[in-house]
């Protein structure tokens, strides 16, 4: 039988090349940054404009009646963010703006495609640094076309764990962040990192070079692709209460095994996010 995914996963790479190289080019002239969620949560152009040349080209290749498509940009200005059963493009054309905004140098583009609300690949290309990752559920996970797999660690006090503190600084929630992050130093794990993006934090899960990554706050254009990814490099993912992953909850551990994940999972301090599939409210 066809596969019917293999031509939207090639298109998929080479439009994430694409935008890579639009990111690239816009690092090199001024970046006006404005702002949305709150005074951190950064936009620019380049985001608005790199998500355009991503769905615009999507939808020339594959109609726009047929795929539907959840973009950062998009949802920031009332789009829909409801995962149907349709082929459905998630995006995010910019992960890690702040990083963008200030040259440090991880920022990824984020495509994946889901289809009966079941993810069916993912591709980051981690544009500063050129390289591309991408995997296909039940095929493998591979960053320039070199297999990848998830580290064999148990013990967490051989681990390396990554978390962010997100774009909220609602102080009770910043306490929060803060005392997980405490606790799960002092188990004590060899150190924890950050790289600015979910996108390439769940890249790093995938080869293997820590041992996890959890995040409260994230939205599902920030994980969507590196859930098959680290999925395919045989990790898992799970709820931030041990429970199912649930990809419009806002929050995720992501590890290499369950061992660790269960070890993290006793530590973090849960806040509450509003999902991302949550009605609008009507403004008064
Ligand atoms: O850079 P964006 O696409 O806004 O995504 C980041 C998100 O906003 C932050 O909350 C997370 O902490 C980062 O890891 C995201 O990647
Ligand atoms: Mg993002």
């Amino acid at each position: 039988m066809e596969d019917p995914w293999q031509k939207p996963y090639d298109f998929a790479v080479s439009v994430a090349r694409k935008a890579g190289a639009e990111i690239r080019k816009a690092g090199e002239s001024e970046i006006k940054v404005c702002t949305k969620s709150s005074t951190v949560d950064l936009v620019t152009k380049t985001d608005e404009r790199v998500e355009k040349i991503i769905i615009g080209s999507l939808k020339e290749e594959f109609g726009e009646g047929t795929h539907c498509f959840i973009g950062e940009e998009s949802v920031a200005k009332g789009e829909s963010c409801i995962l149907t059963d349709k082929p459905t493009w998630i995006i995010d054309p910019v992960d890690g703006t702040t990083n963008f905004v200030h040259g440090f140098p991880f920022v990824a583009v984020s495509i994946a495609f889901a289809v009966n609300k079941q993810l069916e690949f993912g591709v980051i290309y981690s544009c500063l640094e050129d390289k591309m990752y991408k995997a296909r559920r039940g095929k493998g996970a591979f960053c320039d076309d070199e297999p990848i797999q998830v580290s064999d660690v148990k013990d967490i006090n051989k681990s390396i764990i990554i978390s962010e503190h997100g774009t909220d600084r609602t102080p009770e929630k910043v306490k929060k962040i803060f005392s997980t992050m405490q606790k799960i130093l002092c188990i004590p794990v060899h150190g924890l990192r950050g790289s600015g993006t979910a996108a390439t934090n769940m890249c790093l899960v995938a080869t293997g070079a820590v041992e996890a990554f959890f995040e409260i706050g994230i939205h599902c254009w920030d994980i969507a692709a590196g859930a098959v990814i680290v999925q395919e490099a045989g990790g898992i993912l799970l709820d931030v209460d041990g429970g199912p992953f649930d990809l419009m909850s806002r929050r995720m551990v992501s590890a290499n095994n369950d061992v660790i994940a269960k070890r993290i999972i006793k530590e973090i301090e849960i806040f509450p996010a509003e999902r991302d599939d949550a009605p609008v409210q009507k403004k008064c």
